[in-house]
């Protein structure tokens, strides 16, 4: 499967080309608008979140309710796009051009401003921030709204949830099941399992706010259910983990990603790390622990994926950093433009996404893509030969 997306965060819409997607899915609206829903909420969140009530619009690839097989296109709209119209100067408006004193020309520590003025030659900037807005992860939880329907099919589950904000980690991450975490995390407005970090993390948010700062976290993501040998060692471009942790590096914000223990295992010996084999009739080849986080020589071990990913906090603070105005080289505070205080939660959701993306490709990668009724059997017979194995 792929994907392109394209829109402004300021413009009238974001679009997303899904293509790959096998016949005879069961796709409606409401698969996608409730996981767009779920990217919407969190503490921490501003004033645009309020703005926006995204909902799908799916224009193609769907008939009645089922996938044809064709591309997929599917289009969230931006309520807020009426009060940008003249700042966007974007067709079909019929105006002046747009007002040159909102043009941007303080760039933001941490945000793309500066760089990509540098290399595309803008001296408005807003033509930089507009794409590099995370605004654009709607239509990416929409294409994982895809995944998460197709693996949902064979029985695959996917769910996130956070465990830092800020410093403030979460103690209790034990959980009974993969439904579990999915009903506890909606109920929590950082979507954290441990109730007491839960209200540190919200005060940690609130004292950011109020501080004009901003905080980052961590999120973890699980996918339980998944078959054993999805991604492959035979060539680098092939492992599921490095494609994992290249989609979560791709989301706005994210600056490291461990697979399992991750980092962890640089300080343990061989011993205490890797997932003992075991073997028994009814259920054939497992692991007594999960260490490594479902992964082995870039395949799937059959265990649950488990990988974590860490957001810095917002670029775009109340209380400025220093920078320089592109026009006149004089040191400014940087633009403030309307900002989230922390968006770890929202994040939380799209890394769902990505990761759920990654693993529904490798699936049809090795079980085929034309008609889910074949796929469901393929994975069948695989399944039987792997147990017998
Ligand atoms: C869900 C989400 C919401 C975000 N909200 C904001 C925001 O309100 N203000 C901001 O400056 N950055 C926000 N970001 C982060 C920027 O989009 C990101 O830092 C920027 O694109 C630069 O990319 P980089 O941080 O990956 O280098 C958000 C990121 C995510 C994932
Ligand atoms: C719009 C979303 O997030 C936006 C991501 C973002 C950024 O710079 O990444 C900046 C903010 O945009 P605005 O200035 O319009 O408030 C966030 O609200 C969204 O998540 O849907």
């Amino acid at each position: 499967m792929r994907y392109l997306t394209a829109g402004e965060s300021h413009g009238p819409q974001l679009t997303t080309i899904v293509e790959g997607v096998p016949a005879h899915l069961t796709l409606e609206k409401q698969d996608i608008d409730q996981e767009l829903a779920r990217r919407q909420k969190g503490h921490g969140r501003g004033r645009r979140m309020q703005i926006e009530k995204d909902q799908v619009k799916i224009t193609s690839g769907v008939r009645h309710g089922g996938t044809t097989g064709a591309p997929i296109t599917l289009i969230v709209e931006n309520d807020d796009w009426k009060h940008w119209t003249e700042i966007m100067g974007i067709e079909p408006f019929e105006g002046e051009a747009s007002d040159v004193k909102r043009t941007i020309t303080r760039p933001r520590p941490g945000h793309a401003d500066l760089n990509g003025a540098l290399k595309y030659n803008h001296r408005d900037m807003r033509n930089v921030l507009e794409r590099s807005s995370a605004r654009e992860t709607t239509v990416r939880v929409a294409a994982g709204a895809v995944a998460k329907k197709i693996l949902s099919q064979f029985g695959i589950k996917v769910a996130s949830h956070v465990v830092e904000i800020g410093g403030v980690k979460a103690r209790d991450v034990n959980y009974e099941t993969i439904e579990d975490v999915q009903q506890r995390t909606e109920d929590s407005p950082v979507r954290c399992l441990d109730s007491d970090a839960e209200k540190k993390m919200m005060n940690a948010i609130d004292q950011a706010k109020e501080d004009g700062d901003s905080i980052g976290g961590v999120v973890e993501v699980l996918v339980e259910g998944v078959p054993v040998g999805l991604g492959s060692y035979v060539h680098y471009d092939k492992k599921l983990d490095a494609k994992i942790a290249g989609a979560v590096m791709g989301i706005n914000a994210f600056k490291g990603v461990e697979i399992g223990i991750g980092f962890e295992a640089a300080r343990k010996p061989g011993s205490e790390i890797h997932d003992e084999i075991t073997w028994d009739q009814e259920n054939g080849y497992k692991r007594k622990t999960n260490n490594l986080g479902g992964f082995e020589g870039g395949m799937t071990n059959g265990m649950p994926i488990v990988v974590k990913g860490v957001m810095k906090p917002i670029p775009t603070l109340y209380k400025p950093l220093q920078s320089v105005d592109i026009d006149t080289k004089e040191a400014f505070e940087a633009s403030i433009e309307r900002s989230d205080s922390c968006a770890v939660p929202a994040a939380a959701v799209v890394c769902e996404a990505v990761v759920a993306w990654e693993v529904a490709s490798a699936l049809l990668d090795k079980f085929g893509s034309d008609f889910i009724g074949d796929i469901k059997e393929n994975i069948e017979r695989y399944e039987e030969r792997v147990k017998n194995f």
